[in-house]
């Protein structure tokens, strides 16, 4: 799933019209039926008064034709045409002359006193400006917009809530509309990824118009989507006669007084994502619980409440290392040690993102495709801090192409970048912020780099595992609230079983 700039969609637009010999009054048709039907599918109601609101560009020409096909087909609707500007597209203006022959209700909005009375229960579909806005919305139309969101009706935009920019940051928050839904076309939207613009893109879904194929096929995105297309393309089947010899040895180092569950959680995760084997390496105090609480999981022991020699015998195919690590003086002093030395992937979480934070030479030190799993606080522990989310976003490909590693920030759409891409995960909702719920995603990427998944691979797939687990529990038995790391890992099964 590729994330296009404004750019590429103006190209891809020209390719499509080229490509299956259609005009481009035709392609804006098909957009906005692909809307009309989303909609009336969901507000079926036709005693329901919808406001549609119609800048001059072509977004306000998408929303012209919804105008008319709701009325063609019995809707209530109400059109006003926001008057910021002079120029007004070509197919605007052949798409308002066809609604005013069918005798619409269609007002022009100048100024304040033409605004429209928005009662509860309307509807506003927001066509008033999409990817082709250049400056924050001034004057009545910055005001139309406020009206908007304080109204009491539900709101849908077309392509793209009106006043969001495509590629930087919201300079007016007052000026952008909040939208309930947002029906866009083709591909997801940078804009819609980004937690900067959570209070305005809520609800979203991607509608196919139809775009053309190979443009779409050869466009070279920095963003991509992580969906589960994308996972079920590397996904390795596992065939009839391998052993568990075949799926790797995962080694989870971490634990120290108090934060040995972190281990539990990790390992557990591991095996039940399919590593052969699972070790831990842990501190003394830790050992009964792991041994009791995971029968199948092995267990060597550092010192007594903290690790600190890193001598395990394990030979590990791949590494999990920090969850419940803690920051004890010895334990990073044998942390920076062993981290330099360490020849097996590795997958660093926790404690161990601190560490490297604190020593900024261990950065150098990272070796070639490590992944590094940070929540955003640890991120900017080592990067330092970002004005607005497509700083922080330059800062992740610079990292993760700088110690040539992958670094997976967490958070919704978690974004995971290696060599100069970033991919966003489209899986997970909000339950995922819990307790443990790292831990868990740590072993599940450590088990998945020990079967031999590569480490982009292993990122990908395990953070969409992770994130499916909560989707699949919040459909069943659990809530957002109830849901727990643990519930994570026994929807392991589930999940896996969708790719199959
Ligand atoms: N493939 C697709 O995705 C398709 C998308 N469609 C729709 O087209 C818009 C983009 O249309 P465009 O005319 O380029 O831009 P807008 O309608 O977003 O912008 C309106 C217009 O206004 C000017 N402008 C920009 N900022 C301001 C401002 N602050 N004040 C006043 N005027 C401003 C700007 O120059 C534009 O000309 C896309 O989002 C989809 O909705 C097609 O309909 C089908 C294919
Ligand atoms: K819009």
């Amino acid at each position: 799933m590729k994330i296009l700039s404004a750019k590429q969609i103006y190209e891809a637009d020209r390719a499509t019209i080229k490509s299956q010999a259609i005009s481009s009054t035709e392609l804006m048709e098909r957009a906005a039926f692909a809307c009309y039907e989303w909609i009336i599918k969901r507000f079926p109601d036709r005693s329901r008064l919808f406001h549609v609101c119609c800048g001059m560009g072509n977004n306000g020409g998408d929303g012209l034709v919804v105008s008319r096909l709701l009325l063609e087909n019995g809707f209530r609707v109400h059109t006003h045409l926001i008057n910021f500007s002079e120029h007004r597209s070509d197919d605007f203006k052949v798409n308002l002359d066809r609604l005013i022959e069918m005798k619409a209700l269609v007002t022009e909005v100048s100024g304040v006193a033409d605004f429209p009375t928005i009662e509860h229960g309307d509807l506003v579909i927001d066509a008033i400006f999409g990817i082709g806005l250049k400056r924050s919305p001034s004057g009545f139309t910055k005001k139309l917009i406020q009206r908007i969101n304080n109204s009491k009706a539900g709101i849908i935009s077309l392509d793209f809530p009106s006043g969001l920019f495509s590629a930087s940051t919201v300079t007016d928050k007052e000026a952008v509309i909040r939208a309930n839904h947002t029906l866009t076309f083709q591909v997801p939207k940078l804009a819609f990824l980004l937690p900067d613009n959570q209070e305005y893109v809520k609800e979203w879904q991607v509608l196919d118009i139809g775009l053309d194929k190979d443009y779409l096929n050869s466009a070279d995105c920095l963003y991509h989507g992580s969906d589960l297309e994308l996972n079920k393309g590397f996904y390795k089947v596992r065939k009839k006669f391998s052993h568990k010899g075949s799926f790797g040895h995962s080694l989870l180092i971490g634990g120290s007084f108090g934060k040995i569950g972190a281990m539990v959680l990790a390992s557990r995760a591991a095996l039940k994502a399919g590593s052969g084997l699972v070790s831990t390496y842990i501190p003394k105090c830790g050992y009964t619980a792991m041994q009791s609480t995971n029968p199948e999981v092995m267990v060597e022991v550092d010192d007594e409440n903290y690790i600190q020699y890193f001598n395990f015998k394990t030979n590990p195919t791949a590494i999990g290392l920090g969850p419940g690590l803690g920051t004890h003086l010895k334990t990073k002093k044998g942390f920076v040690d062993f981290f330099s030395n360490c020849k097996a992937p590795m997958v660093i979480d926790a404690d161990g993102l601190n560490i490297i934070a604190e020593f900024s030479d261990l950065s150098e030190l990272i070796p070639e495709n490590t992944i590094l799993t940070p929540h955003p606080k640890e991120f900017e522990r080592l990067v330092g801090k970002w004005h607005d989310d497509y700083a922080k976003l330059d800062k992740l490909l610079a990292y993760s192409q700088q110690h040539n590693c992958v670094v997976v920030l967490k958070g919704a759409y978690t974004a995971i970048a290696h060599q100069g891409k970033v991919w966003f995960n489209m899986s997970g909702n909000p339950a995922l912020a819990t307790a443990g719920s790292g831990d868990v995603l740590t072993g599940i990427i450590t088990a998945l780099l020990s079967q031999g998944y590569t480490s982009l691979e292993a990122s990908l797939l395990g953070v969409y595992i992770h994130g499916r687990t909560a989707d699949l529990a919040v459909e069943e038995n659990e809530s957002i609230e109830s849901f727990s790391a643990t519930d994570a890992i026994d929807y392991l099964g589930r999940v896996y079983k969708e790719f199959v």
